[in-house]
């Protein structure tokens, strides 16, 4: 793992429709990333937060069934260049969102610097979605079709080429929530996927040790995209589309002191941190707990 890591903050929360995660950074770097990290060991350049323009109105629906697309593209397009110049230097990009629709700037930025770039999608969503198959409108159900090259080119095509991840180097663990048009997309791509179904099965240590063996036979580099919202909303109730039955705090510890041991992340991004929705911070406190063990810290 590197050592030298760059943090950048994307204030924005137009991919979705529940105002608050905009403040998702400020909340992780007031529960202590930075000084988490530092104690780690880490040489950490914090480069601050993605400059966001505010919609005309929020509310409005603009082509295709995509809420806020302008805005979402030309944050997404920031990020990226960002992302892709931080790795460039050798840094390793730790991405504090934001609702999950930055996902497609992260991996726009990274992956054009592997031949096979794994993704963790650790998440109680598939984020599957296109403008033809959302229900909502809203774009942080679609980063991961997005970075397959499936849907709006405004989308598809940020920093300048598509696809950017191919399907069987995806893995998505901890869904529960798949609409329709996901699940015929996970069919047609074979779409590695660990539903809640196959963690009760099978336990995390089993599912996270197959997803790393799978990740490292095939993949350069492995990007974790981890959506607070794949955690039990009890437990991390600051999130805006919650869904019950998730991922205890304890397994999602594991699965990342199991990806610290495998050495595989080559990037991170931890999104969709709603301070407005959370209780004293909790949620916030749990991404940065998971970050330490992500990192390296260790009991003994
Ligand atoms: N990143 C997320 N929390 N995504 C939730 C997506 C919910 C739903 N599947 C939709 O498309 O609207
Ligand atoms: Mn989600
Ligand atoms: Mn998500």
């Amino acid at each position: 793992m590197q050592t030298n890591m760059s943090i950048i903050g994307v204030p924005m929360d137009l991919g979705q429709s529940r105002r608050g995660v905009d403040m998702g950074p400020s909340a992780i770097r007031y529960a202590g990333v930075i000084e988490t990290l530092e104690n780690l060991n880490y040489n950490i350049a914090d480069l601050g937060d993605v400059a966001v323009s505010r919609p005309d109105s929020k509310e409005q629906i603009q082509e295709g069934n995509l809420r806020n697309l302008q805005q979402v593209h030309e944050c997404n397009k920031k990020l990226a260049e960002m992302v892709d110049e931080e790795i460039g230097k050798n840094r390793f990009p730790l991405v504090l969102g934001g609702d999950h629709s930055i996902a497609i700037g992260s991996l726009a930025g990274t992956a054009k610097h592997y031949d096979n770039l794994g993704v963790i999608w650790y998440d109680a969503h598939g984020d599957l979605n296109s403008g033809e198959t959302s229900p909502s409108g809203n774009i942080h159900g679609m980063p991961l079709a997005v970075s397959l090259g499936i849907g709006h080119e405004k989308l598809t095509n940020i920093h300048e080429y598509a696809p950017k991840v191919k399907p069987e180097n995806i893995v998505i663990v901890g869904a529960r929530s798949l609409d329709p048009g996901e699940k015929e997309l996970i069919r047609e791509k074979g779409i590695t996927v660990y539903s809640m179904h196959e963690v009760d099965r099978m336990g995390m240590p089993q599912v996270m040790a197959e997803t790393i063996d799978y990740l490292k036979a095939r993949t350069d580099g492995v990007h974790l995209s981890l959506d607070l919202d794949g955690l039990d909303p009890e437990e991390a109730p600051g999130v805006g589309t919650p869904v019950i039955g998730g991922l205890s705090y304890r397994e999602s510890h594991l699965a990342m002191e199991m990806l610290s041991e495998a050495d595989i992340l080559t990037s991170a991004e931890f999104v969709e941190v709603n301070p407005i929705l959370d209780d004293k911070n909790k949620t916030a406190a749990m991404a940065v707990g998971l970050m330490g063990s992500l990192f390296g810290e260790k009991l003994k």
